[in-house]
């Protein structure tokens, strides 16, 4: 019988080990440029040279095996073999930075003084040698007692050597019959011996740091920095909708000439006003948004690849510090830009279980993408594309408010979350601040597609379904002669129950009626009002018209502004909810969590409503 061989790849964060798994395995794992990308374990089949495969399995970036946080526990968890339904790891792959050696041969020592099979990946030496490092691995892996292999993991470089060299420790694996006990080793005895090895094996150094430190200095600079930074926030605003609208417009004209097509193809019936009312305008309503997403995503990942984004966190620290939370938490929050949902798996790397539980309740009021197409078409149908001067939009302005609205909201929750439910002294923040790099295109790309792959597999599918589901709910019963479709469907009458409820914050019934299906997911707010404006259409006998024109038709612009005001603070996510639940083991925290955020979205519409109806809007 042929043992199941294992290995995983264990180190220091951002030191590779993703990248480096990718490129053995062939997966897609994130990998980006600040500490904690990985906060979960992931297994992928490695081919050894022999054509044998090994189990190899990538794990959360660490400090020590002495774990402090969710996600340093479970690194050390698999690597002692103590990781429920896993067996132990037979080979350690110890990933180290070349170019930052003392601090990674640190938690290096501790894995080897294991005793068991190790091999160490030296990686990152492109960065060392860009550096001016002259590296002896043969020196190092004297002093380690362990073959040392070169790797650049992104350009694919050493992968073979590395390979060969966890072949032949799997065949040491094999006599292994070390009892597999923790043996004591003192930190500081390992911060010596480390600077120590890192000396010996730097053959010489030249000084190239100068440059980046001088860009630190400006970007890291107390009010330069912060200046810099929402001049770039500033920017990607602007870009999503100036450089998305040729693309937009394109896409919304094909979906229009698709809608002509089918109308005229089919014959008249309830299926041809499925495709065209609720596939067509609905799920094509959504659909015309990839764009923005796309524009949004290229700026978030250069980020996250130039090294700015934890530079970002760095600044951010004394603003968090300001609310009772650390710089640590801004990774975690930073990702739910994106969605809420990874952006609360994140925050496995906040030590502090109080720190922890108070930045997985702010996070959904992070902007997360699905809000994106929301206030797009809202923003284009209420806000005139104006230019404010000095070539600055208004729309990229007021989606910049926006953004600004949902962090000010998230840091006041703080404030008050910290001082009375969460209440306990803030903790320090150190990171590593990550090597400045230049975003590898190719690599961008690729994250590119993933984005907008994920973006259309939503449309495909959840918000298909739902929308679907609605255009039912919308044409049964069927109106009797002189009635409306809308009143007398099945849908109709649940959003007229809801209107009472949310008459008071200026929402009409066809908003109402978004509201419960975009629980699903944010976007079918969009495909929603898409529908039920084209069934009403249809209703009435009038042509088809776009989304904007139909809420321009039927909404003030107080009501369009409230719409907006609603989705900054609304848990319109029935996702967000569950995984809130998976990470804090209960009902509790998700049930407050859809309390004070239903609560703060119909307060913060309520407001925005009756202040735009009061100046006149
Ligand atoms: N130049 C260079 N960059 C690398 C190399 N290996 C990884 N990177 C980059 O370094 C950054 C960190 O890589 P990851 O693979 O995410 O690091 P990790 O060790 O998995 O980090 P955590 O998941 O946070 O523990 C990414 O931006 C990679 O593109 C390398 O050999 N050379
Ligand atoms: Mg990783």
């Amino acid at each position: 019988m042929t043992r199941l061989r294992t290995a995983a790849l264990v180190g220091n964060p951002n030191a590779g080990k993703s990248a480096l798994f990718n490129a053995l395995t062939g997966a897609r794992q994130k990998i980006a440029n600040y500490p904690g990308v990985t906060v979960e374990r992931k297994s992928g089949r490695l081919v050894l040279p022999s054509g044998e495969p090994v189990e190899l399995t990538d794990l959360p970036g660490s400090y020590g095996l002495d774990a402090t946080s969710p996600d340093e526990e479970v690194t050390a968890r698999v690597i002692m073999g103590r990781y429920p339904g896993e067996t132990m790891p037979e080979v350690l792959v110890v990933v180290l930075d070349a170019s930052n050696l003392e601090q990674h041969l640190v938690f290096a020592q501790e894995v080897i003084a294991l005793g068991r099979p190790t091999v160490v990946a030296l990686n990152m030496v492109d960065l060392a040698e860009r550096d001016g490092l002259v590296l002896d691995p043969a020196a190092l892996a004297q002093a380690l007692g362990v073959p040392v292999i070169p790797t650049v993991a992104v350009r694919r470089r050493g992968l073979d050597e590395l390979a060969a060299a966890i072949a032949s420790a799997e065949a040491r694996a094999a006599t292994d019959h070390a009892d597999h006990h923790r043996p004591f080793t003192d930190l500081t005895e390992r911060r010596v011996t480390a600077q120590a090895m890192a000396r010996a094996a730097i053959v010489s150094e030249t000084r190239q740091h100068r440059l980046h430190a001088r860009i630190d200095q400006v970007l890291l600079h107390p009010w330069i920095g912060p200046m810099i930074l929402f001049a770039l926030l500033f920017v990607v605003f602007q870009a999503v909708f100036a450089g998305a609208t040729p693309f937009a417009d394109g896409l919304e004209a094909a979906a229009g000439w698709l809608h002509d097509a089918v109308r005229d193809a089919m014959a008249p019936g309830l299926m041809r006003d499925l495709i065209t009312e609720g596939v067509i305008a609905g799920v094509g309503s959504v659909v015309v948004f990839l764009p923005q997403i796309v524009i949004l995503f290229f700026f978030i990942l250069a980020m996250e690849a130039s090294g700015y984004m934890a530079r970002a966190a760095f600044l951010m620290d004394r603003m968090m510090a300001g609310v009772g939370l650390s710089g640590r938490s801004f990774i975690p929050l930073l990702s739910s830009f994106a969605c809420a949902i990874p952006g609360i798996m994140a925050t496995r790397s906040i030590t502090d279980p109080k720190d922890r539980l108070t930045t997985i309740l702010i996070a959904p009021m992070m902007t997360c993408s699905a809000r994106l197409p929301v206030y797009a078409v809202i923003i284009a149908a209420f806000i005139p594309n104006r230019d404010v001067g000095f070539g600055v939009g208004l729309q990229g302005l007021v989606l910049l408010a926006l953004y600004v609205a949902g962090i000010v909201g998230a840091m006041l929750v703080a404030l008050l979350l910290r001082r009375s439910i969460t209440r306990g002294a803030a903790s320090g923040f150190i990171m590593e601040l990550p090597k400045y790099q230049m975003p590898r295109a190719k690599d961008l790309f690729i994250g590119l597609v993933q984005r907008a792959w994920i973006f259309l597999r939503r449309a495909g599918t959840i918000i298909f379904m739902v929308t679907v589901v609605l255009w039912l709910l919308l044409n049964f019963p069927r109106a009797q002669e002189g009635q409306d479709q809308v009143d007398a469907s099945i849908a109709g009458h649940i959003a007229n129950g809801l209107t009472v409820v949310v008459e008071p914050i200026g929402f009409n019934r066809d908003m109402a009626l978004a509201l419960i299906p975009a629980m699903a997911a944010r976007e079918v707010a969009v495909s929603s009002l898409a529908t039920t404006y084209a069934v009403a259409a249809a209703d009435e006998d009038q042509s088809a018209q776009q989304l904007g024109a139909q809420l321009k038709a039927h909404w003030t612009l107080p009501m369009a502004l409230a719409f907006l005001a609603w989705f900054v603070f609304a848990p319109q996510c029935m996702s967000t909810i569950a995984v809130t639940r998976r990470e804090t083991n209960g009902w509790k925290w998700p049930a407050f969590m859809l309390a004070y955020l239903f609560g703060l979205a119909y307060l913060a519409a309520g407001i925005t409503f009756w202040a735009a109806t009061a100046a006149g809007l």
